[in-house]
């Protein structure tokens, strides 16, 4: 896949080493060498712009991150943020969450953050939604067990509708809140997305889904 230059970008940038476009699937099951460490490897699918994962990986230095964003124009924002900060911790994944399995071995990762992923609501689109059965099985099979997901939203039909899809699938609950920012849970990072909802004064859903 080819990179547009919609966001103005440099040639440079298009080329630079923390965004894996070209060859992906030779990645699948070499990625603590792509990062050049053993630490464990958490994605977010549909990173957007990136901010939560730069907040991540400044927090969390001995952790992997990789955002998975299938848009061109998106992910070079993303790069941009990166570059800034100058995270080694950082790589992103320019592809569909669909193929996942094409770029990550079997219990390659070990967590996965899905955060305010789109809600398709017509019940014709509910397979798109990230949090259908058919991504879960995907998720699980590339992590490790009893690996996690984590998830936020500002949709309550969204939330609902994935509490219910995790539950169904086997998995356990922890730490479900329906008000995020009023909750006591500690050391959240707002995603872009987050920040534009909750200056609105929309509350923000949150779980974590674990596999059995
Ligand atoms: C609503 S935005 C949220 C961005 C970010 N996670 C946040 O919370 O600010 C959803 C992002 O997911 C990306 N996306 C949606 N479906 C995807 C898929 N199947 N594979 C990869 N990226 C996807 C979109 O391009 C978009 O950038």
């Amino acid at each position: 896949m080819r990179l547009r230059n919609k966001a103005g970008a440099s040639e440079e940038l298009l080329q630079h080493p923390t965004i894996i476009i070209q060859n992906a699937e030779s990645r699948k099951g070499k990625w603590h060498d792509v990062f050049g460490n053993n630490n464990p490897i958490h994605i977010e699918v549909g990173t957007g712009k990136g901010k939560f994962l730069t907040g991540m990986s400044e927090l969390h230095p001995d952790i992997n991150y990789i955002g998975v964003e299938k848009y061109d124009s998106v992910i070079i924002s993303a790069l941009e943020r990166i570059q800034e900060a100058g995270m080694p911790n950082f790589k992103l994944l320019n592809e569909d969450v669909i193929n996942l399995t094409s770029y990550f071995e079997q219990g390659e990762l070990d967590q996965v953050y899905i955060n305010f992923t789109d809600p398709w609501p017509k019940n014709r689109h509910e397979k798109r939604r990230l949090t259908h059965e058919r991504f879960l099985r995907m998720y699980e099979q590339v992590m490790k067990k009893n690996g996690e997901i984590h998830f936020k939203t500002d949709n309550q039909a969204l939330f609902e509708y994935s509490l219910h899809s995790f539950s169904k699938y086997g998995m356990i609950l922890n730490n479900v809140s329906l008000d995020l920012h009023k909750s006591d849970i500690e050391g959240n990072i707002m995603t872009e997305y987050e920040e534009k909802f909750s200056r609105k004064g929309m509350r923000i859903y949150r779980c974590e889904a674990q596999f059995r």
